[in-house]
């Protein structure tokens, strides 16, 4: 497959701040992209570097050409903040948006796709709830039908219905060939969109995989989480027929590993205590689980991994550096630019 984009060995500092630290990666063409990482990782400034609004050090490429030197009616962008003039309606933003390319997909429809119709096209955008104003946003990424597509944190302010359909959205334009590079703090919605994540932590990519790849190396295991009025001894699951491995903090016993049909014979032994239960929870491991053992790992490396009837959860070690493998055998036209303090 053609890499829709290429970065390779980008640099940026701002003054003793290094936003990026040796970040590569390849992003095929129809490919979902996620990055995620905390607050201040250098997701924004990856995206500024991709989008050509930012000098760096190092190789970029949009679709083989140099991101400054790209034509702009192939890219969209939704930048984090981004706030059009509030005295147009959204129809008359998506129509001052159109006008800048020779061809654009059909302003109503877009609109439409988004989400807005009806009164919320004809009402002044500074007039407008937060999460009607983030859907002007996306429309206006979208209007001239880009071929890669730049979201950062799109669905802020959403509410959970329209971001789910603007997900389908999403889907199904990266099932018709649009690359989407996406930044976001839910790791509901990257799990759901991206085809693979990319984890950034202090201008440095950690680990890059697909998302159930890295659910299976990171996550841990399945965990029932029992909450009692007092602790739990280790007594309390002798009487069962098969192993298992808990962790007790106080009154938290997490139990791991734990399929669905051991459920009910883990609470028939907690059950034959006299200790109560105030909750029981089953959850599956997920990529925000991914998310918060890397950052535990990066955030505060002393984390150790545990072993059972310990104080805490485990907390998976991170793997090498791994930038997913296919960077180095690109072929797109790169070029080097230095990098400013801008
Ligand atoms: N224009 C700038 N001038 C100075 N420092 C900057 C500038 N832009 C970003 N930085 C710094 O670079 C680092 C990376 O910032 P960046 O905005 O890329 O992070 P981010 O991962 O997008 O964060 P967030 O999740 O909070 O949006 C931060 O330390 C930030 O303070």
């Amino acid at each position: 497959m053609t890499a829709a984009l290429v970065a390779e060995n980008v640099y940026k500092s701002y003054g003793d701040v290094r936003a990026l630290d040796g970040v590569s990666l390849s992003v095929d063409a129809g490919e979902m992209f996620g990055l995620v990482g905390p607050n201040g990782a250098g997701k924004t400034t990856l995206v500024r570097a991709l989008t050509g609004t930012t000098t760096v050090r190092g190789q970029l490429s949009i679709r083989g050409v140099t991101p400054t030197k790209l034509d702009k009616s192939q890219v969209g962008v939704l930048p984090q903040s981004f706030t059009p003039p509030g005295r147009l309606t959204a129809h008359e933003l998506i129509e001052y948006y159109a006008g800048l390319y020779e061809d654009t997909r059909d302003p109503a429809t877009v609109l439409d796709d988004v989400g807005l119709s009806g009164d919320s096209t004809t009402q002044w955008y500074e007039t407008l709830s937060g999460g009607q104003q983030r859907r002007v946003c996306v429309a206006i990424a979208l209007i001239n039908d880009p071929a890669v597509l730049f979201l950062d944190e799109p669905t802020t302010g959403i509410d959970p219905a329209g971001r789910r359909s603007l997900w389908s959205l999403l889907e199904t334009l990266a099932a018709g060939g649009t690359t989407v590079f996406l930044t976001s703090h839910s790791m509901t919605e990257v799990e759901r969109l991206a085809d693979r994540v990319g984890f950034l932590n202090d201008g440095q990519l950690l680990t890059i995989g697909d998302p159930q790849s890295l659910i299976d190396t990171h996550a841990g295991e399945n965990k029932l989480i029992i909450e009692t009025e007092t602790a739990l001894d280790s007594t309390a699951f002798s009487s069962l027929s098969f192993d298992i491995q808990t962790s007790v903090s106080g009154t938290r016993t997490v139990v791991k590993s734990v399929g669905p049909r051991d459920i009910g014979d883990i609470i028939d032994a907690v059950d034959m205590t006299t200790v109560t239960v105030e909750s029981l929870t089953w959850k599956q491991p997920d990529l925000e689980d991914v998310y918060l053992a890397l950052a535990g790992e990066t955030l505060n490396p002393s984390r150790t991994t545990k072993t059972s009837n310990s104080n805490e959860d485990t907390a998976p070690r991170i793997d090498d550096v791994n930038t997913g493998g296919n960077v180095m055998s690109q072929t797109a036209i790169t070029t080097t630019t230095e990098e400013s303090d801008q």
